[in-house]
């Protein structure tokens, strides 16, 4: 038997968020349970045909390193970034442009796939000399991801940018892209969905999770070598986020079933909310 009390829960959310744009980040790690990608999937559709228009900015880090060692070639990271030779973007570029775009873009009725190319979506300069394919997004045009609005689809968005000081094509973390794109749509959220709960002091304990975080409290929490690896970027995405002008920022944990709407559509809190 249904529960009406969720559906009259909802209600406010959906007047508050009905026509409002948000920008979630699928990360790669919480894309490799089948079940759950149909759960978010599912969350998505819902929301887009309640009005909200929702942008999928998905990852695929593990996706790019399983191809990477087929062809017998490391995975290097620094600071939580991919180093990426020429012979990685490449791969980089198959694999999310092609592989993991499509394959999302295919469960949805209403898909419509786009990489940081297309459109000019994201300009993109060298981010470090030492990180040679690696970009640090300069423009976005949004445009495009407004004109699929109009016609009632749904974008699919894959992290790559074109290259402003060279010929050719960026690697952007997907995190950091999608930061950058709510802040260009003054978007009402950025929810980034991850494989843990959210920010934990101590990430081993599931316990330890920080339900709020100040910006102001980051620089320390980064000092003390709490926050480590992937979560530096997508820290300092949520970070300049809601200095620039998000309403909401959270990661939150890709890996329970319907977390998106939980989060969006009723009164519990899912993950960490950065203020
Ligand atoms: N303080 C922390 N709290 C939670 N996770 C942390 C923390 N510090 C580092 N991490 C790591 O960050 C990872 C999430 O980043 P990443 O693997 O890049 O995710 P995604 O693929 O979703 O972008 C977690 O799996 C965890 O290992
Ligand atoms: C520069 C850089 O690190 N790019 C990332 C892009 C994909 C990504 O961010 O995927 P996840 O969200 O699944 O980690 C990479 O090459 O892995």
């Amino acid at each position: 038997m249904i529960d009406a009390n969720v559906l009259v829960e909802a209600l406010p959310y959906v007047k508050e968020y009905s026509g409002q744009i948000v920008v979630v980040k699928y990360g790669g790690n919480a894309m490799i349970d089948e079940e759950l990608k149909a759960a978010v999937i599912k969350d998505v559709t819902l929301l887009n045909l309640l009005g909200v228009h929702v942008v999928l900015v998905h990852g695929g880090g593990p996706e790019i390193n399983e191809m990477l060692s087929k062809t017998n070639k490391e995975s290097k990271f620094l600071n939580g970034l991919r180093v990426t030779d020429d012979e990685t973007m490449d791969i980089v570029q198959m694999v999310l442009c092609g592989k993991v775009n499509k394959n999302l873009v295919n469960l949805l009725d209403k898909g419509i796939g786009l990489s940081g190319v297309d459109g000019s979506l994201f300009e993109a300069s060298c981010l470090d000399s030492k990180m040679v394919n690696v970009g640090k997004i300069e423009k976005v045009n949004p445009q495009i991801i407004l004109d699929t609005f109009e016609n009632g689809y749904i974008p699919v968005v894959s992290s790559v940018a074109k290259a402003i000081d060279k010929l050719g094509i960026y690697n952007i973390n997907a995190d950091l892209a999608a930061s950058e794109l709510a802040i260009s749509l003054h978007a009402k959220k950025l929810i980034l969905l991850t494989d843990v709960k959210g920010l934990m002091k101590d990430p081993k304990d599931e316990s330890t999770l920080m339900e709020r975080v100040k910006v102001s409290q980051i620089p320390l929490l980064k000092k003390e070598k709490v926050i480590t690896g992937g979560m530096i970027p997508k820290i300092e995405c949520c970070v300049k986020a809601v200095r620039e002008g998000v309403e909401s920022v959270n990661i939150q944990d890709g890996r329970v079933m319907h977390s998106l709407l939980i989060e969006l559509l009723s009164d519990e809190g899912v993950g960490t909310l950065i203020e």
